[in-house]
């Protein structure tokens, strides 16, 4: 069984990975060095296993891996349980999804959570389901939202002190979006927490009582459909028992119908997680007219100065291109510098005041008549960094950041508000920014936001990043490579070809003295979809899904 205390140090034990960040801070690092920039040179696949060629697209999961076995889970809200020794298939689990689900980008899922004799996961028709990790069978099984509403759900879902943690997906159809808590063991609700100012929540199993009045970022009715969904989930840092979730884009995308702020939207929410009450909140886009969104990752780590104070503090790479530095303990910015080449919607980020200096020029225009004016923005909605997990190394110091350089043509369009239907008021043409490459997977130092590396590659990076002892740096390509890198110089050490695009997160651990690496495998996500003259320059890759095992030979 899983206990608090197995995740609580997950990311220090090296035989298992139960927490989705391979440990609540997100940092993605692993201690362990047997694999090295010496060894990788040897690393081997050890098996492979089909999710089935019936239901393919993204991969975006993060495995995990307890007591010999691998929990994946794969598109259209699959869970595959697999011997970690054999590869030997254990149970598969098919959620049955209703016709009519609504998720904006892709039947994606990107992983679940250990407790006690549990897999904890969510679906796209907005449930959140317990599985017995022995034999796969629902223990329990609880309603998040309505799916006809444009409720869905894609993140892995994290375990703090008993409660399971999960947000909601649905921004572009004009859900309200929130964290709730619930007793892991029993799925049932303990707080509520909205994250848009002016709906009431359940905290403490008592109302918030602030709805209505304290819309004040909100100039009108917009609020009641505000989207802020909390769609990526979120991280916890047991030192400042602090759980950290993003909200993302206000609906509708179009700005001018929505003067104001727009709080929570596209900001990160500092939560009590024993009560769901606010502590402190930071606004990456104040009236977010590009999707920008703002749910990605925030992860803690001790930030070194010169001087040798050591701050708390947390990272972020936000879609609208600046990397953020932030103390955790009270939300106070501490440096934000542009990741990615071209930024066009601000000149940079006010240290004193913490806002945006916007070049208002550069917002899509108003919907005067049929259609506003159209303008060119970079990043574009698909971010600077999408949701795909950067990881942090302690040993280097560095930030390891997968970046995409491309911009959109954006213009806005009257919308009103219908339920289960597409909110957005906008439209957009994505397009790429240079010839040779679009991704770049960038080493970010967090004391000054230098790029202290960078390795391009020609499709936009759209997996997860893990850091190691060892000095190594793992990501997957659209292409259909894993790829190892040195976390010091950048240099390419090691890849393999899966046979489709790696979108998913790779892992790591060690079991029988061998240590073994885990990704999925299966390109998808929003780029095909949503992609432009992107989607069309990536459109000859192939979809597949597997989960893909490597090993170090303990004779190598
Ligand atoms: O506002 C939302 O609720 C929401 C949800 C999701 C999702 O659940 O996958 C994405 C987005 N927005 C989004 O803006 C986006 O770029 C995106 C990319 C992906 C993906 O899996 O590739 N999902 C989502
Ligand atoms: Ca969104």
């Amino acid at each position: 069984a899983v206990t608090d205390q197995d995740i609580t140090d997950d990311a220090k034990t090296t035989h298992d990975v139960v927490s989705y960040g391979m440990g609540l801070q997100g940092q993605r690092f692993s201690p362990l060095e047997t694999l090295n920039t010496e060894t990788v040179k040897n690393l081997v696949p050890a098996y492979v296993l089909s999710f089935g060629d019936e239901k393919q697209r993204g991969q975006e999961a993060q495995p995990l891996v307890s007591n010999g076995k691998i929990f994946v889970t794969a598109s259209y809200s699959r869970v595959f349980a697999v011997d970690a020794k054999t590869g030997e298939e254990l149970w598969q689990y098919d959620h049955r999804l209703p016709d009519g689900i609504l998720p904006c980008c892709d039947v994606v899922n990107r992983g679940g959570a250990l407790y006690d004799n549990l897999f904890i996961f969510s679906t796209l028709d907005a449930q959140l389901v317990a599985l017995d990790q022995d034999t796969g069978k629902v223990v329990w099984k609880e309603k998040l939202d309505d799916y006809k509403a444009g409720y869905s759900n894609t993140a892995a879902p994290i375990v703090v002190k008993g409660k399971v943690i999960t947000g909601v997906s649905g921004g572009e159809f004009g859900v309200v979006g929130r964290v709730d808590a619930r007793d892991a063991k029993t799925g049932k609700l303990v707080w509520s927490r909205p994250t848009v100012e002016g709906h009431m929540g359940t905290l403490d199993g008592k109302d918030n009582g602030i709805t209505g009045e304290t819309n004040k970022s909100w100039e009108g009715d917009l609020w009641k459909t505000g989207g802020a969904a909390t769609w990526l989930g979120g991280t916890y840092d047991a030192d400042t028992d602090t759980l950290f979730f993003g909200a993302g884009n206000p609906a509708p995308w179009n700005s001018h119908l929505r003067p104001g702020d727009n709080l929570y939207s596209s900001s990160i929410l500092a939560i009590n997680p024993d009560d769901g009450k606010i502590k402190w909140h930071y606004q990456w886009t104040p009236h977010d007219g590009w999707d920008f969104d703002g749910v990605n990752e925030f992860v803690s780590f001790d930030l070194k100065k010169e001087d040798g104070t050591v701050i708390k503090a947390g990272g972020h790479a936000d879609r609208n291109g600046f990397f953020y530095v932030l103390n955790r303990e009270n939300g106070e910015l501490i440096n934000a510098t542009p990741f990615v080449n071209q930024i066009t919607w601000a000149k940079g980020i006010d240290l004193k005041t913490g806002r945006p200096e916007y070049i208002d020029a550069n917002r899509p225009g108003a919907p005067e008549g049929e259609k506003g004016k159209s303008v060119f923005a970079a990043p574009s909605f698909l971010g600077g960094k999408n949701w795909m997990p950067m990881a942090y190394n302690p040993g280097t110091d560095l930030f390891y950041v997968p970046a995409n350089e491309w911009g959109m043509d954006i213009w806005n369009e009257p919308v009103t508000y219908k339920k289960g239907a597409a909110y957005l008021g906008a439209g957009f043409t994505i397009k790429p920014l240079n010839e040779d490459y679009i991704g770049a997977l960038r080493a970010i130092d967090p004391k000054t936001g230098k790029i202290a590396w960078e390795a391009k590659n020609n499709a936009p990076l759209w997996g997860g990043v893990l850091t190691t002892a060892g000095n190594l740096v793992f990501t997957g390509t659209p292409e259909g490579y894993l790829k190892a890198f040195d976390a010091k110089s950048g240099q390419e050490l090691w890849k393999f070809q899966t046979g489709s695009g790696v979108v998913g997160c790779p892992i790591t651990w060690e079991q029988d003295g061998e240590q073994f690496v885990a990704v999925p495998s299966g390109w998808g996500g929003a780029v095909p979809l949503w992609g432009g003259d992107v989607a069309e320059r990536v459109k000859h890759l192939n979809q597949g899904g597997s989960l893909w095992v490597f090993k170090l030979p303990k004779s190598a």
